[in-house]
């Protein structure tokens, strides 16, 4: 019995790769360490190149390249070599009569499958980048982790050969190889069949009949929404980059609930194309402002309108900025106590500023790509939804409809537009006060519209009189509406499509108000 740290010497490997970049210095490495170098053809023929010794899978097999490249490997002769488990003195007897040597190495990366689709390639281009023997050669070393250690990460050639030189791979070293051999296969099929259902068998609801996802571990973090939940963050799936792929700059480990209110208020941000702050606590706005200043001014000047919504709430908060941070916003924010801060970048000097204050995370994160499909996990089963995007048709001021009420002019209607697009950020029921591109009340997360109502304007106070407000959802009953009319709320938008539109609208025509319907509602749960 062999134990774990016991290193098995390297005497045979099987090198195939499509990506050839540190494919000479390892193959002339192992060379160079005793070890026979057996290749595939593109492979064989590099190396040939280049002078390193190698042998050509065809002398192994005894068989030519067949069919354009789909038979090269896929031979008893290669996969008797990387199954027999040589701690089996029956399988060692049996390679020998049939004249077959054990590998003690597979290299193999595989076709690009994804980045051929991502180019556009046509369909018969991005089947004949299917690989199917090197996943099998793959699979096979990794189930035979046993004897056989198979990379199929190029960053890791280096490390290899200190391995070889060293007397081999231990047991634990073959373990963790054949792990992540069979995670990249399983991502490698998950594409394809991703890929392959979208285009050979599309339907008309036009969502995926299949949904496959791997994901890799980032982060572990020090626990979940509470203490005693475990917790880590994961990337990959769609590879699509975002909030999870961000750079922490400076600042105590990010917690679950930090990434939870982060990934609110980086979206919170992007929603709107003006420089845009949004600050967020418990997953809801306590401040989203945009500004119009021109040039770098306008940033911080976002900040404080946001900020002045509500500044107790704001204590504590996870702020997000759609421009890069200034040192004339990075002052402001470090004066209040803040979890997080998130932007695409920071200007000389911000960040210094800003780790005035040890514990605040200072995180880069790339723009996150809009529309595609969201997911949440519900109990037994997944939800698939495409994303709410700005895009919408009722976010178009120009398309909605004027239910009553004097027209709005051009910074009126500026104003209900972004309360619009502001109230997506905040949880249904949903109702939001602006006021001069700032959020100044909101009630979130209510089980009726009216409550929501009051609450928006009990935080808005004073500043309820004279501010448009937005609705994510129709109003059932005049109520709600009226709640706002009382405060002084001059304008609202909301979808409309209530049995009771007559009545609601009514009880705004009756106070003086103006109000437009979009059509489409932003509920956010
Ligand atoms: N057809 C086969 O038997 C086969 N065996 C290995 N491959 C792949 O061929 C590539 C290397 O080919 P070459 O050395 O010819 O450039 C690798 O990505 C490897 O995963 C194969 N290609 C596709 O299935």
């Amino acid at each position: 019995m062999t134990t774990p740290a016991e290193r098995r010497p390297v005497r045979r490997a099987l090198i195939g790769v499509s990506d050839k970049s540190g494919l000479l210095e390892l193959a002339a490495g192992l060379h160079a360490a005793g070890v026979e170098v057996v290749s595939t053809g593109g492979t064989a023929k590099a190396l040939a190149d280049a002078g390193v010794p190698v042998t050509p899978v065809e002398r192994v097999t005894g068989f030519p390249e067949a069919l354009d490249g789909r038979v090269k490997t896929l031979h008893p002769n290669v996969h008797a070599g990387l199954l027999a488990d040589t701690r089996r003195p029956e399988h060692v007897a049996q390679l020998e009569s049939l004249g077959i040597a054990p590998f003690d190495l597979l290299v193999v990366n595989l076709y690009p499958f994804a980045r051929t689709v991502a180019s556009g390639a046509s369909p018969d281009e991005c089947v004949e980048q299917i690989d199917i023997g090197g996943p099998a050669m793959v699979r096979a070393s990794a189930k035979n982790h046993a004897s056989v250690a198979v990379v199929v990460d190029p960053s890791r050639y280096d490390w290899v050969l200190e391995q070889v030189r060293a007397g081999g791979f231990t047991l634990a070293d073959r373990q963790r190889l054949a792990v992540d051999a069979f995670r990249h296969t399983a991502s490698y099929d998950v594409a394809v069949a991703s890929w392959m259902g979208d285009v050979l068998i599309p339907d008309e609801s036009g969502l995926p009949g299949w949904v496959g996802a791997t994901w890799q571990r980032k982060q572990v973090l020090r626990y979940g929404e509470n203490p005693h939940q475990l917790a880590a963050l994961y990337t990959g799936g769609d590879g699509r980059g975002g909030l999870a792929t961000a750079e922490q700059l400076h600042g105590k480990e990010m917690s679950y609930n930090n990434y939870i209110d982060s990934d609110a208020a980086w979206r919170a941000a992007w929603d709107h194309e003006l420089p845009c702050v949004a600050i967020i606590k418990h997953a809801n706005p306590c401040g989203i402002a945009v500004s119009s200043l021109e040039g770098a001014a306008a940033i911080a000047e976002a900040h404080r309108k946001a900020h002045a919504c509500d500044p107790v709430s704001a204590f504590g908060g996870v702020i997000a900025a759609n421009r890069e941070v200034t040192v004339e916003m990075a002052e402001q924010v470090a004066e209040v106590f803040t979890e997080v801060i998130i932007a695409p970048s920071y200007a000389d000097g911000a960040v210094d500023v800003l780790m005035r204050k040890k514990n605040v995370r200072i995180l880069v994160a790339p723009e996150p790509v809009r529309g595609g499909a969201e997911m949440r996990a519900v109990s037994g089963g997944l939800l698939v939804q495409t994303a709410d995007t700005i895009e919408a048709d009722g976010d178009d001021p120009a398309k909605w409809t004027l239910a009553c009420g004097t027209a709005l002019d051009e910074q009126g209607l500026a104003d209900l537009a972004f309360a619009w697009r502001a109230c997506r950020a905040v949880k249904s029921n949903a109702i939001l006060l602006a006021h001069d591109g700032a959020t100044v009340g909101a009630g979130m997360g209510q089980v009726n519209r009216v409550d929501a109502a009051r609450l928006a304007v009990a935080r808005a106070g004073d500043r309820a009189r004279g501010a448009v407000a937005a609705s994510d959802a129709f109003f059932p009953f005049p109520d709600g509406l009226e709640v706002l009319l009382e405060a002084g709320v001059r304008a609202v938008v909301q979808p409309g499509g209530s049995v009771r539109d007559a009545e609601v609208i009514a009880a705004a025509e009756a106070a003086g108000a103006t109000v437009y319907l979009t059509g489409t509602r932003h509920f956010a749960h």
